[in-house]
Formats: structure tokens, C-alpha cells, sequence
């Protein structure tokens, strides 16, 4: 584990040791006392959920927060993040209560409340991120404010671009989600962020070397006290 920044940054040779290596901050937390944990959908998580299902840890006292959701798709839509954290962890391992934002409710102001309030009564212990080639967190595009809450996201042409492939094509990508802010996921205890590939060793020297700047959103989390990064040899690869 290297020291970097403010950060944690622990190495892995690819996904399958990232998924234990990950598996491993969680199941610290849990031994720790964790009872909330802020949850994350993209393809980056994958790994940690396979070995979370396959292991004996047990959620079912647990409550779950996850960053983010597509709006107009509803829980049962295949490419809603609802949906996801069905498939890749909740129907293997319930938790007492998992809140995703309501995808389904435009109503923009009672949404977003509604999600602010559920977060302030579950603050979570441990928050996992994957990483936007962006920079970005959760659906937190470059722009965002450092103390933000949950908002409605017009999504950047660069991620409806990168997100495309779950969808049978870039036209039915939705174009506004439901995240998290960036004041909200600060708030978490510890957070574990982790990101594989070239394609995000931009973004992940400016997350840990940059400077704090609301055009990578990650570069906010040098401010957090408790981050563990994962990362493969190509993402790091751009780190001095
Ligand atoms: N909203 C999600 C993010 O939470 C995720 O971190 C990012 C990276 O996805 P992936 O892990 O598939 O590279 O994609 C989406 O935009």
C-alpha cells in the first residue's frame, strides 16, 4: 500500500485480485461496526460484488445506500442501476433496507429530497466508487460543487458516450440521472474507490495528483481523511 496524497493507493495485477483486495476494506468495515454501506453500480464493482456473494459475510442487518440512478427507468428496467445491484448482490445477499433514488419519480424536488433524507438518517460508514474517464463520481459530472447534495444530472456527452454499450444503442441512453452529490459522499466514514484500465489513468493521476478542482470531481476525495484506492498497473500508470 502506497501512500499517496491523502490516499491509500494499493495496486492489483487485474480485476480478479481487485475484487479480494476490495472484498477485503469491506469485510474490515464490517468487523469494524459498519451498519451503512454506500454502494456503486458501473462494470468497476463487478469483481467485489462476485466475491461478496461468494463469501459468508451476512447483510441482512445491514442498510445499503447506492449513489445514483437513471431517471425515467424504473427497478425492473435491465439497464436501470436498480436493477444491477439486483442482479450482481442483492438477490444473493439481502440487506435489511437497500435505497437506490427513485428513478421513477420526476418530480425533481421530491426526489431528491426524499434521497437527502434517507442518507442523513443512514450516514454511511463505507462508500465504494468507481471512477468516470472523466473524473467524475457516482453521476457527478466535472462542474459539480464540493458540497453538493443529491441532484438531477444532465448527463456529459462523454459519459452517455462511455455508458452506451449496456444500451442497445447511445439513443437510448437516458440523458439525466439522479446522484448523490459530492457533499454527501464526503460525508462517508472511509471510502474505497477503485478503477482498472488506460482509459482512466488520466482521471486517476488527476483524482490523487491533481489539483482539488471542481473539474475532476474525484480530486475532491484528497480531502477526505479515510480513502483506499484500487487500482490495476494500466490505471496507475499515470501516476508519478
Ligand atoms: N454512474 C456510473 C459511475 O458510478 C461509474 O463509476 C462510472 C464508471 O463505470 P465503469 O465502472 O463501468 O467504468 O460509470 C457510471 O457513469
Amino acid at each position: 500500500m502506497k501512500q499517496l496524497a491523502n490516499m491509500n493507493v494499493q495496486i492489483v495485477s487485474d480485476k480478479i485480485a481487485g475484487g479480494q483486495a476490495g472484498y477485503q476494506v469491506f469485510e474490515t468495515a464490517l468487523q469494524q461496526g459498519a451498519k451503512v454501506l454506500g454502494l456503486a453500480t458501473g462494470s468497476t464493482p463487478v469483481t467485489i460484488y462476485d466475491r461478496l456473494v461468494a463469501s459468508d459475510l451476512d447483510f441482512s442487518q445491514l442498510t445499503s445506500v447506492n449513489l445514483d440512478e437513471y431517471v425515467g427507468l424504473s427497478a425492473d428496467h435491465p439497464q436501470s442501476y436498480h436493477y444491477f445491484m439486483q442482479q450482481h448482490l442483492f438477490d444473493a445477499k439481502p440487506f435489511a433496507h437497500s435505497y437506490v433514488p427513485d428513478g421513477t419519480n420526476l418530480d425533481e424536488q421530491a426526489a431528491t429530497t426524499a434521497y437527502d433524507d434517507i442518507i442523513a438518517a443512514n450516514p454511511i460508514d463505507l462508500q465504494l466508487l468507481g471512477l468516470g474517464q472523466n473524473g467524475h463520481i457516482g453521476f457527478n459530472e466535472p462542474g459539480t460543487p464540493a458540497d453538493s447534495t443529491t441532484h438531477k444530472v444532465a448527463l456529459t456527452a462523454s459519459t452517455i458516450a462511455a455508458n452506451a454499450r449496456f444500451f442497445d444503442n447511445a439513443d437510448e441512453v437516458p440523458r439525466y440521472a439522479y446522484s448523490m452529490g459530492i457533499g454527501s459522499i464526503l460525508k462517508a466514514k472511509q471510502i474505497l474507490i477503485v478503477a482498472y484500465g488506460e482509459a482512466k489513468a488520466a482521471a486517476v493521476a488527476a483524482m490523487i495528483q491533481g489539483p482539488v478542482t471542481p473539474d475532476v470531481p474525484a480530486s475532491f476525495l484528497q480531502t477526505h481523511p479515510n480513502v483506499t484506492v484500487i487500482l490495476d498497473e494500466a490505471a496507475a500508470s499515470r501516476l508519478d
